[in-house]
């Protein structure tokens, strides 16, 4: 799939912006500060319905103004799907095929995206809401029906959580309220978790040749799953469900003594080996860094697999943060295939043939300037 076009009006420092795009690479130019990535940053809206940068959308408005409009034309093999994404103070608004839909789990998923940033190189060592929150955006748009679970676990965690504060408080003592909802949060927790180990098992069937290839066959990665509770991978939700049943009813003594939900997918995590041993722990930059790029590439044949297009790729001033040798694996892998978008402070950061016939868009305080070469 690749996105025909682009119209903003009101984001950020854009006023009123419309761009036609090349289907394969486009290279957004500018000096700092001067719209590159809010442009980046727009595209992501236009398919996950919200900013990686910021959780209030009233920013994305542009100063002094009372909304912000995001449209775009994304083109699949057989048909194509206009999309609209609007902010203002009553809210927000998500149009597909000019309709508007209610459930942002119903929007997600007709612009299928990969993002790499400088932020992704920090995957293997960062947090563990960071891995967290990419498994979940890689199943979510895969599968919209993820993220209405995500969005109702989150809901009744938040209540339970609050339950527990209570009762540890002894503001509280009715605990038929905490088995309602522990019972509803077991409910939508095994379904998370047996949707995130069918992902694993895909994302380790892309991601460990990928890794292989960049490492020139010296390293091999390994993903696991790092759960509260005692479970296997080829578990059914029936199972899990029971588990956390079991975990939760031995625990009610400490979870009220804690005033908190000590067990469920909001504390899971990713665990990465390279030959066998910690990558978080043991690795060096440069393994931590190919293991980024290695899942990055593994996201994109992932989702080509499972929904039959490639998706698009933002790299989001990521390629001078590479060495040479993974930059061109990068470009190597995508070249012809994949619509990209690369923002950058200068071209001559990219040395790759690709380059020679990209549409180069120059950005100057929100205006834009685009030529082609080649
Ligand atoms: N809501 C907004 N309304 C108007 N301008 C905004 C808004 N939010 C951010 N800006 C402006 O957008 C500009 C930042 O643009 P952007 O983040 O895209 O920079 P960039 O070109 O990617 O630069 P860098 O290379 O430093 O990341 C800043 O000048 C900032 O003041």
């Amino acid at each position: 799939m690749y996105i025909k076009n682009i119209k903003l009006q009101h984001y950020r420092n854009y006023h009123e912006l419309a761009l036609t795009f090349d289907d394969r690479i486009n290279v957004i130019i500018g000096e700092n500060a001067q719209g590159k990535t809010n442009l980046m940053e727009a595209i992501y809206v236009l398919g996950f319905s919200k900013s990686y940068r910021t959780s209030k959308d009233k920013e994305l408005i542009q100063w002094e103004q009372s909304y912000a409009k995001i449209e775009g034309t994304v083109l699949k093999k057989h048909y194509q799907v206009p999309l609209e994404m609007q902010f203002s103070a009553k809210g927000k608004k998500a149009k597909l095929n000019h309709l508007e839909q209610r459930r942002l789990s119903d929007y997600i998923g007709a612009l299928n995206l990969v993002m790499f940033a400088p932020e992704d190189l920090n995957l293997v060592k960062g947090s563990p809401q960071m891995r967290r929150r990419f498994i979940d955006m890689e199943i979510g748009q895969i599968k919209p029906v993820y993220i209405y679970h995500l969005g109702q676990y989150q809901k009744i965690l938040k209540q339970r959580n609050h339950l527990l504060k209570e009762l540890q408080r002894k503001k509280q003592h009715d605990l038929t309220l905490l088995s309602v909802l522990t019972e509803q949060l077991i409910e939508h927790a095994s379904i998370i978790i047996e949707k995130r180990f069918s992902f694993l098992e895909l994302l380790r069937q892309w991601a460990a040749p990928i890794h292989q290839g960049i490492s020139q066959h010296k390293e091999s990665l390994t993903i696991n799953y790092d759960t509260t509770i005692d479970v296997l991978e080829s578990y059914n939700k029936e199972k899990i469900k029971h588990i956390y049943e079991t975990t939760f009813s031995q625990n009610q003594r400490k979870e009220i003594e804690r005033g908190t939900t000590l067990f469920g997918p909001h504390r899971d995590d990713l665990l990465f080996y390279v030959n066998n041993r910690n990558v978080q722990t043991f690795g060096s930059q440069g393994q931590q860094r190919t293991t980024a790029l290695s899942l990055k590439l593994a996201e994109i044949e992932l989702i080509k697999a499972e929904v039959g297009e490639y998706p698009v790729l933002l790299l989001d001033d990521v390629l001078s943060e590479l060495d040479q040798h993974r930059q061109s694996h990068l470009l190597n892998t995508i070249q012809g295939k994949v619509q990209t978008f690369i923002s950058t402070t200068s071209v001559s950061d990219i040395k790759h043939e690709t380059i020679e016939q990209a549409e180069l868009f120059y950005v100057e305080n929100g205006t834009i300037t685009q030529q082609r070469r080649g």
